[in-house]
């Protein structure tokens, strides 16, 4: 429990000796609402098992380009917000378009050099058309030639996406625009639907815009306007690069940022696009980065704190699979949400306002909920003294609290699910340890992708 009220924030130092005009030129554009960190920008190598705790904290988050990023000279980058609603869009005086920073990567390649690339994955061969390929192909932005080819050298890529037994979605009209629905029950842990992405842009664009020595020194938003300007150059190519059914998929999608300067391909992403984690497989070691990805259906999916469903990005078969986190009665709504689970209501309004919308939901809307969902984070810590019998009494009573909320989107669900299991265990009641065994089981299938035992 690190995130949110719960975390004692600590404030990165802005740099004073440098000023923010010079920090802005050397800016990192960052398409995810958690801060990116070193790790992630430069797609260094890290740690299994840390890269796991990352892709299950980051389950929910969704993309809404919310943040600049400065790589200024400091060690850490400093997070600044992109502009949100109607802003003054001037840029700097004397501005003119660059060189193009990018390169186009052959379909197999097996360069592995640093840069940013735009590329296909899989490999698209000319003139191959969906006929050839229902599975579909992904035009993507990576910050790292060797990004690509990480993925395609993964033994046993590209897996094909998987199906459910049954078609179990549909789009229609929602409450909030259109939405997913389910067209059937659900159980927890089963796959609703899964997709390959249209578009996957990196999670920081490094400096595409810095202002020619002896220009009028620009002002900070005018810095911010160009590097989105620079970037929506690059969308462009990628797009265009795009089979005409995804190009007209991709344009039909809502564009929730049309007065803050974002053009129509990095408002649509800042609208559409959800955080994946790209895990690849490279000789001994798992690679892991955080991208965002644009779907033609998955993006459709309507936002709440509440949500039934989460997805999971597998770099093998380059897809998002959506999974049930508790059982979906047929005809219900489709749901996930686009910001942190473990904050306060204020907290997730705050992230929710490039969205452009008010959260509604049972828990933004009662005021007393920020205060039962702290007494649910902490609750693990007040079970830990009790003896056996009563520890499996505690633990099931947070469990059916957890239910009545809805808030199988909680790790602590999980938690619970393994204090009582573990418990009933230790009393020999092997019923109720089987029923929790398999609810934790089915649940983490659905919140994580793999079915997880309780050891
Ligand atoms: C990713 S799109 C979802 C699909 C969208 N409903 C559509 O018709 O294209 C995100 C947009 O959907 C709307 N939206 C999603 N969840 C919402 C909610 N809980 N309440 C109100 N509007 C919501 C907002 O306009 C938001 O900018």
């Amino acid at each position: 429990m690190k995130r949110g009220f719960l975390a004692k924030q600590k404030r990165k130092p802005v740099n004073a000796q440098i000023p923010i005009e010079e920090q802005l030129a050397k800016l990192v554009l960052s398409n995810t609402v958690e801060p990116m960190n070193k790790s992630a920008s430069s797609e260094k190598i890290i740690d299994p098992h840390k890269s796991k705790s990352t892709a299950q904290s980051s389950a929910f988050s969704n993309l809404s380009g919310c943040l600049l990023y400065v790589n200024f000279r400091a060690k850490e980058p400093l997070p600044v917000k992109l502009p949100i609603g109607d802003v003054d869009k001037s840029l700097p005086e004397n501005y003119k378009t660059g060189k193009p920073l990018w390169t186009e990567v052959p379909a197999e390649t097996t360069d592995t050099r640093e840069g940013i690339c735009a590329t296909t994955v899989p490999p698209q061969r000319n003139g191959e058309t969906l006929a050839d390929n229902p599975d579909n192909w992904s035009e993507c932005i990576f910050l790292s030639r060797r990004l690509k080819y990480k993925i395609i050298s993964t033994p046993g890529f590209p897996a094909p996406v998987p199906r459910p037994p049954n078609v179990r979605h549909r789009l229609g009209p929602s409450a909030f625009g259109t939405g997913m629905f389910a067209t059937c029950d659900i159980k927890m842990g089963e796959l609703v639907m899964s997709e390959r992405p249209l578009l996957v842009t990196s999670g920081g664009i490094p400096s595409l815009y810095t202002p020619p020595p002896g220009d009028p020194k620009p002002t900070a938003a005018q810095i911010i306007q160009a590097t989105i300007q620079e970037y929506e150059r690059l969308l462009e190519y990628s797009v265009s690069r795009m089979l005409p059914e995804n190009r007209a998929a991709f344009f039909k999608l809502h564009n929730a940022h049309t007065k803050d300067g974002s053009g129509p391909i990095l408002g649509r992403i800042r609208t559409n696009a959800i955080g994946i984690t790209i895990d690849t497989y490279e000789q001994k070691d798992l690679g892991s980065v955080r991208y965002g990805a644009v779907f033609n259906e998955i993006s459709y999916i309507n936002h709440s704190c509440v949500p039934n469903v989460s997805p999971k990005f597998s770099a093998l078969s380059f897809s998002s699979r959506v999974r049930a986190i508790r059982d979906i009665k047929q005809g219900e709504e489709i749901l996930i949400s686009y910001c942190k689970p473990e904050v306060s209501t204020a907290e997730r309004q705050a992230e929710l306002k490039p969205y452009d919308f008010q959260c509604t939901c049972h828990s933004c809307s009662d005021p007393s909920s920020d205060a039962v969902l702290w007494k649910i984070l902490t609750s693990p810590l007040a079970v830990e003294r009790l003896d056996c019998k009563h520890r499996l009494m505690c633990a099931e009573s947070w469990i059916a609290e957890i239910e009545r909320k809805g808030w199988y989107h909680l790790e602590v669900y999980g938690t619970h699910l393994s204090i009582a299991a573990m418990c009933a265990k230790v009393l020999k009641k092997f019923d109720v340890y089987h029923k929790y065994e398999n609810i934790y089981e089915a649940w983490t299938e659905g919140m994580y992708g793999e079915s997880r035992r309780i050891l």
